[in-house]
């Protein structure tokens, strides 16, 4: 595991942009693997300024994301769709009909989930999956609990993500209950991972991700049996990490 500390979220989003960057330039055709939340909205600019510039080129990338909520239809501002397309799939020279989630609007929870994990078995090895991490531990929307789920599923969100996302919405009552996800066992499939964590309000997870046990009760934790992980993050979010491991 590789842990980069950087002075603040700017930072933090740079790095990892450059990391993506290095991705896509070294192998135009990557399959990527994408997140959403509000940590890596700053990875997207910076790729969003590097391309306008003519340095990047996304037309023979592919995308897979991690995780849609259940229920809300592609138009509606708070869908996974909806935020991949205002933050990347808009601004770049992607080809939209290489992007693909979850979709939110089967209501058929089995048959979504085998479709998706289907999909993405067609699509072959994630070449580098970006991640975030919920305040709970959260990794995609693989919520705390007794099992590593293994495959895309269906989740039920819990109190304390609909809590953390709700400010995404005009109320807590407006946050969908359920959503789907990657599971654990397809995101450690990837070739590699990418974490990107900011704030103080992650510095709980993010240290239980990176020096505590290995447990379904805290997801990220399952990073540490991967064997190439990047993980950047602020100097707030890793204030409870010991400096022994940021060696
Ligand atoms: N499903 C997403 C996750 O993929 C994301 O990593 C997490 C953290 O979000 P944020 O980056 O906004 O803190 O929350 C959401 O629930």
């Amino acid at each position: 595991m590789r842990i980069y500390k950087t002075k603040d979220y700017d930072e933090m989003s740079r790095t990892a942009a450059n990391i993506i960057s290095a991705q896509v330039i070294l192998k135009p055709e990557s399959l990527l693997g994408l997140a959403t939340g509000s940590s890596p909205i700053g990875v997207y600019d910076q790729l969003v300024e590097w391309y306008k510039k003519g340095d990047l080129d996304f037309s023979k990338v592919t995308t897979v994301n991690l995780d849609e909520y259940k229920g809300l239809p592609k138009e509606n501002k708070q869908s996974y769709y909806y935020f991949m397309h205002e933050y990347l799939f808009d601004k770049v020279n992607i080809n939209v009909e290489n992007t693909y989630l979850p979709d939110g609007m089967n209501m058929d929870s089995e048959a979504e989930a085998c479709r998706y994990e289907d999909l993405l078995a067609s699509l072959g090895q994630v070449d580098l999956q970006l991640l975030g991490l919920g305040h709970n531990g959260h990794i995609g929307f693989n919520e705390p609990g007794d099992v590593f789920e293994k495959a895309t599923h269906c989740v039920d969100l819990k109190e304390s993500t609909i809590e953390a996302n709700k400010r995404f919405f005009a109320s807590a009552d407006d946050v969908p209950r359920q959503a789907y996800s990657m599971g654990i066992g397809t995101i450690l499939k990837s070739k590699k991972l990418l974490v990107v964590v900011s704030g103080e309000g992650k510095a709980e997870a993010l240290k239980n991700s990176i020096c505590g046990p290995v447990t379904p009760h805290v997801p990220g934790s399952i990073l540490q049996f991967h064997p190439d992980v990047t993980i950047v993050a602020d100097e707030a979010a890793l204030s409870k990490v010991p400096e022994e491991y940021l060696k």
